[in-house]
This record gives C-alpha cells, sequence and structure tokens, in this order.
C-alpha cells in the first residue's frame, strides 16, 4: 500500500517547515520531496492548509486510568495514592483494564498521539489487546509493586507479557519491565526484577525522584538518595531505562542518569497538578540526558493530550527560570516526538525522514489560532490546541481522516468505560 500526504507543510527534524510532499510505502516513509514518476499510490491525502509532524510520542503513561478522571484531585501523591487511587485500582476487573484503555486509546487518536509509553497492572495483555485494536503503538509493562506479597508473581505476569507481545503486531507492541518506584519495591527485590529483566533483553520503566517526601523517605531508610541505591541493585546495568519525572535531582542523581544513559520522561502536567515540584529539564537537556514528555495517567493530569505537554514544557521552564529560551518552542517539539522515540527505545520513530515510520499527525490550519502564519512551530505550540488534529496515521495505516476515526468505535468505547467507572468511583 502506497500513501501520498500531497501539498503539505511539514515539520522536518532541522525545525525548518517546506510546503511539500510525504510518500509513504507500507509502514515507513520512502521520501519527503517531489513525488517521483514511479511512485504510483494507492491512497492521496490531500495536505493543503494542514501541517503534518511526527505523531507524539507519550512517554509515561498509565492508560486505564482513564476511568478515574476527575475522580481524585487536588491532592498530593501519597494522600492520592493511598486514600483514593490504590483502593480503586484494586477494584478494578479485565474488563475495566481493557475499556479504560480502549478510552486512552480514543483519547490519543483524537489528539495525535501515535505511542504511548504504560505502565499498569494486573491484565496488561489487555492493554496490548486495545493497542492492537486501535492500530497505535504501545511500549508496555507489567507495573510491579514489589512491597506486596505477591511480588514475584508480578515478575512472573511481566514475563509473560514479554513473552507474548514484545514485538507484536509488526513490532508495534514493545514490553519492558515495570517496577513502580523506589519506594514500593524494597533493593532485594530491585535485584530479582533487573536479573529477569536482563535475561530477557529487556528495558525497565520506573518512576524515580517524583517528590521530595520520596527523596526524605529514603534518606531516613537507607541513608542514601533513590538514585543511588538503585544503581546499586544493579537495575540500571541492562538494556536501558526510562525514568519518570525525575524532579528533584542533585549533581551526584544527574552523574548516574549520565553514566547509565538513563532516559528522562517529564511529566509537567501531572508535576504541577500532585504538587510534586519542577523538574531541572533545561539543566538535563544542556548535559545531554534524553528528555522525553509523558502526561502520566489522567487522574493526575487530567487528560492524555500530548500538544498540552509540549506547551507547559515550554511555559512552566520560563517561569521556573526567568530565562525565556530555557525550553524554545521547537526543542519543547521534539521532547514530544523526536526524543520520545528515543526515550522508549522504539527505532526510527519520531522525526518526519526518509526511512522513518509513517507515524503522522496533521493538523488542520483553517481557524483563528493558526492565523496569521508568521511562525508555524510557535503556532503549534504556543497557539494551537489538539481539536485542529484532523488526520493520524500510525505505522503507515490511517487511524482517523478529517476526523473520521477508521479503527475506533467512539459511542461504544465511551458507552462502557463510563459502564466501568461506576462500578469504581461510585
Ligand atoms: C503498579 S502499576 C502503576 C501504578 O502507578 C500509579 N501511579 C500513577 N501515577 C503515578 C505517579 O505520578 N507516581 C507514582 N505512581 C503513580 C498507578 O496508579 C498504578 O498504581
Ligand atoms: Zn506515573
Amino acid at each position: 500500500m502506497k500513501t501520498l500526504i500531497k501539498n503539505v507543510y511539514a515539520v522536518m527534524p532541522d525545525g525548518s517547515v517546506p510546503k511539500t510532499n510525504i510518500l509513504i510505502d507500507q509502514d515507513r516513509i520512502v521520501g519527503i520531496g517531489p513525488v517521483s514518476d514511479d511512485f504510483h499510490p494507492d491512497k492521496i491525502i490531500d495536505g493543503t492548509d494542514h501541517l503534518a509532524i511526527p505523531g507524539f510520542v507519550n512517554a509515561h503513561t498509565h492508560t486505564s486510568m482513564t476511568l478515574l478522571r476527575s475522580y481524585a484531585d487536588d491532592m498530593a501523591l501519597m494522600d492520592w495514592l493511598n486514600q483514593m487511587v490504590w483502593p480503586a485500582e484494586a477494584k478494578m476487573t479485565a474488563e475495566d483494564i481493557y475499556w479504560g484503555a480502549m478510552l486512552a486509546m480514543l483519547e490519543m487518536v483524537r489528539t495525535g498521539t501515535t505511542t504511548f509509553a504504560d505502565m499498569y497492572g494486573p491484565w496488561m495483555e489487555k492493554v496490548a489487546e486495545a493497542a492492537i485494536d486501535a492500530g497505535l503503538r504501545g511500549v508496555l509493562s507489567r507495573g510491579i509493586i514489589g512491597a506486596a506479597p505477591d511480588g514475584e508473581k508480578k515478575i512472573e505476569e511481566n514475563v509473560t507479557l514479554f513473552q507474548e507481545f514484545h514485538g507484536a503486531a509488526d513490532g508495534r507492541i514493545t514490553v519492558m519491565f515495570g517496577p513502580h518506584a523506589p519506594y514500593t519495591c524494597p533493593p532485594d527485590f530491585l535485584k530479582k526484577v533487573a536479573k529477569t529483566a536482563q535475561s530477557l533483553n529487556a528495558e525497565i520503566h520506573i518512576h524515580m525522584h517524583e517528590t521530595k517526601t520520596e527523596i526524605q523517605d529514603s534518606l531516613q531508610q537507607y541513608g542514601k538518595r533513590p538514585f543511588e541505591w538503585v544503581a546499586e541493585t544493579g537495575l540500571f546495568d541492562g538494556k536501558g531505562t526510562l525514568a519518570a519525572h525525575c524532579v528533584h535531582l542533585n549533581d551526584a542523581d544527574i552523574a548516574i542518569m549520565k553514566k547509565y544513559g538513563i532516559r528522562a520522561a517529564h511529566n509537567p502536567g501531572s508535576n504541577m497538578k500532585l504538587a510534586s515540584g519542577v523538574a531541572p529539564v533545561p539543566r538535563l537537556l544542556q548535559e545531554g540526558v534524553c528528555v522525553a514528555l509523558g502526561t502520566d495517567g489522567a487522574s493526575s493530569n487530567n487528560n492524555l493530550d500530548m500538544l498540552e505537554e509540549v506547551n507547559l514544557a515550554a511555559m512552566l521552564h520560563k517561569v521556573h527560570t526567568y530565562d525565556p529560551v530555557a525550553v524554545p518552542a521547537f526543542c519543547a517539539l521534539q521532547m514530544g516526538t523526536e526524543y520520545g522515540g528515543k526515550a522508549v527505545g522504539v527505532k526510527d520513530i519520531g522525526r518526519l525522514e526518509q526511512g522513518y515510520k509513517a507515524d503522522i499527525t496533521l493538523f488542520d490550519l483553517n481557524s483563528a489560532a493558526w492565523c496569521p502564519r508568521n511562525n508555524l512551530v510557535s503556532l503549534l505550540v504556543y497557539s494551537a490546541n489538539s481539536s485542529s488534529v484532523d488526520t493520524v496515521l500510525c505505522n503507515g495505516k490511517v487511524l482517523m481522516e478529517n476526523h473520521v476515526l477508521k479503527t475506533l468505535d467512539e459511542e461504544r468505547i465511551l458507552f462502557e468505560a463510563q459502564r466501568c467507572a461506576n462500578h469504581l468511583t461510585k
């Protein structure tokens, strides 16, 4: 199947935005520029008055948590988890996990996200099913809370998830290991997770240094900051690590991140809403750490709209540092796309470039937010919102065209998600 996106403004890897054509063969971009005589498309998408970007990469989320949206607000992390979230999650069934994930798929397609990294569970295979049904790319890990008596069983469930789904759906699904956080996984348990993940050459997805309390408690319990003692367990010695949050960091923490090539998923919306603090993103970027963007779950954000996170990343670090170029517009967009691809360990996504996967989001420029067209990247990051997303492709397949969903039944998903939420939160 060959697809041509004709006459579109395309955000290139260097930040330029030429009016051009995007040539797609099967799952990949095979050219950007003039249409060669021997390219005969099966499908033509008219890109006139549209902006094309690489599909957003949500580098940290908990998709099925959409069922807990608007259920627990205005609380700090540990109260929110202990008093509200964990009791509700304990009631979740496999069906809840599936329909919560499907609600997330719907929201992600509608807002232009094509890849997401998810840590949740049990029943992560239901999230895999949802991603496969939707046509999205998922980087899945079974969230493992080791302090609970059934920690070993959760490691085994992550192994099963890896064996059944790593590389599934034409490579759209990959699997990592998901030890939840240093404060829920003691050192000996993390050693077991590390050993198991390394035996499968699997990567790690973990929450790190999210709140001041996490650092203080760790110092009290272990006499060390989390990054230091977690590194000693060997967790970071394997293929790679995606660390969500990384808010409270000192020089030694950043040195550890650099030493092990740890990639950060920055979640500005969640960090603001849970009053967790401000991650030192400009410093991390200067030091060469890969910093991607995530929404976190829809109970701490409260949506899965990556354009909003791009905007928040650009804005938050300006006000925090009094520096207007702390995170410039194009850099924020790269964090939400190209750096996201690197952070979640998926090759060849996040750039509009020949040879890259055809994961593409198109914005309709026919609205006030896009006028006048002085600078399309600026308009995207500072002016527009995701209601302009009208067409989305993932792996070369059209998931939405002119706002019409091709893989998802919106009415059914909204009905089932509300039905599932009723028994969890009422
Ligand atoms: C064990 S599955 C993942 C687990 O993480 C919880 N969670 C959601 N958001 C956050 C966050 O910001 N910090 C720590 N933990 C979070 C989620 O509710 C699941 O229980
Ligand atoms: Zn999280």
